[in-house]
């Protein structure tokens, strides 16, 4: 290896027990050609099989670093992943780097690490691979009940599960449809559709025990303005409503929305949509926009209890009675969430507004309430789309009604759950 040259490397995620490990141990018996490190949190986990273990292992063994006999390199990450890394790029000689990032982080943040820390001078991100338990998402998304509802890390940190799916498909370069003997066919078009649906141009590949072509995992499969599903139906929507004025400004005044995704700000103009993809099974898409805030108690009854065939939702909510916070609002399954995500721009001294709007011509102004709206985006299958809007526009209320709420909070980054999945395993 030629040490001035990139790394490249793949992080590879997906939740608890999809089959990281197991994908991990077939990727090392058949790594072939390539040198391959692999970080992992646990390498008592992946129990590499014995006779892969090189005879000096014992003797490299030193800071949780094991070489095995086909030149593969497994360490346990025991400091910072930055720190572990760099160093690693440094002391040892290898042509790609795998990186499991844990059951419940998002692999978005980890692949950043390798764009923006000092990890980024030796490593060039070649994919953000997810393994997905095709019976846990058919469950969770296609009308099962999930026996799990709720991930934890080891650190004791709770997520929704579906939250948790959704952003690592939707960050994703390619997703691993792990434990393909567990679903029939039906389901499995279901699954994959749902996938699509959420991140249109993804590389979907079965698989039963994480057999994968190690070839084509190593790729390069990476695509950092690959579209995210909503924000593609936001924006093929933008497009369409152009005539009548609708501009689409959601790319440049995304406050840090803390349930926010890897990928989601790129700029995807050039790709394909999915705006009402009616395919095989009915996956629908549609956006709810109107200049007028809702009730704070009726968006929490109807964004709080979405119909199961809602997959995924977000936006931004115009609340009545917080006039000047922009909200933003993310469901995934069963968990709904709204975030205090910072002032509207029409909230803004005078001043502040015109200097944005000088350097965003295209914002979708409206002469009086600027750019505070409510607009939201729902993918799912077969939704009733009349019923919900009918559901939504029966708590729409004039802009500056007075109304008290104390739940919603004010405070930038500060969240409020509509929805929480039930049950605790
Ligand atoms: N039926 C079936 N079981 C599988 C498949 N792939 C993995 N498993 C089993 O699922 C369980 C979890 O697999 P792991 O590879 O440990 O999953 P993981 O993602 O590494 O799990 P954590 O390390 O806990 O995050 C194990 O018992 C595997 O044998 C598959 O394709 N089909």
């Amino acid at each position: 290896m030629n040490s001035r040259e990139a790394i490249p490397v793949t992080v590879l995620g997906g939740s608890l027990g999809a089959g990281k490990t197991t994908l991990l141990n077939h990727l090392l018996t058949n790594a072939g050609d390539h040198d391959i490190a692999v970080l992992v949190n646990d390498m008592g986990s992946v129990n590499v099989d014995a006779e892969l273990v090189a005879d000096e292992s014992e003797l490299t063994v030193g800071g949780g670093v094991t070489e095995l006999s086909n030149g593969c390199i497994c360490c346990e990450l025991q400091d910072d992943l930055e720190t572990a890394v760099v160093r690693l790029a440094r002391e040892r000689s290898f042509d790609h780097l795998v990186v499991e990032a844990s059951g419940v982080s998002r692999p978005g943040p980890v692949a950043r690490l390798f764009v923006t820390s000092r990890a980024a001078a030796r490593y060039d991100v070649a994919g953000l691979v997810t393994v997905v338990d095709a019976r846990l998402f058919a469950d969770t998304f296609v009308g099962g009940n999930p026996e799990r509802t709720v991930a934890e890390d080891s650190d004791g940190t709770i997520q929704p599960l579906s939250d948790l799916l959704v952003e690592q498909v939707e960050s994703a370069d390619l997703v691993v449809l792990n434990k393909r003997d567990l679903v029939t066919d039906d389901e499995i078009a279901e699954v994959r559709d749902v996938i699509t649906a959420l991140r249109p141009s993804i590389d979907v590949v079965e698989t039963t025990h994480g057999t994968v072509d190690v070839d084509h995992l190593l790729s390069d499969l990476h695509d950092p303005d690959a579209p995210v599903g909503w924000r593609a139906v936001l924006e093929a929507e933008a497009e369409e409503g152009e005539h009548d004025g609708h501009g689409d400004d959601h790319d440049d005044h995304d406050h840090d929305d803390s349930h926010g995704h890897g990928n989601e700000h790129g700029h995807d103009h050039d790709h394909s949509v999915v705006s009402h993809a009616e395919e095989t099974y009915g996956i629908t898409s549609f956006v709810y926009r109107r200049r007028a805030p809702l009730d704070p108690d009726g968006a929490e009854a109807v964004l709080g209890d979405l119909p199961e065939s809602v997959v995924r939702s977000k936006g931004s909510l115009w609340i009545a009675g917080a006039e000047d916070v922009r909200y933003t609002y993310s469901q995934a399954g069963p968990s709904a969430y709204v975030t205090a995500s910072g002032p509207w721009i029409a909230s803004l001294p005078e001043f502040e507004q015109d200097t944005y709007r000088r350097n965003h011509p295209e914002i979708d102004w409206h002469d009086e309430y600027g750019d505070k709206r409510t607009e939201l985006v729902f993918i799912g299958r077969e939704i009733d789309e009349a019923a919900l809007v009918e559901a939504l526009d029966e708590h729409l209320l004039e802009p500056g009604a007075t109304v008290v709420d104390q739940r919603y909070p004010v405070d930038a980054g500060e969240e409020f759950a509509l929805a929480e999945p039930e049950g605790d395993r």
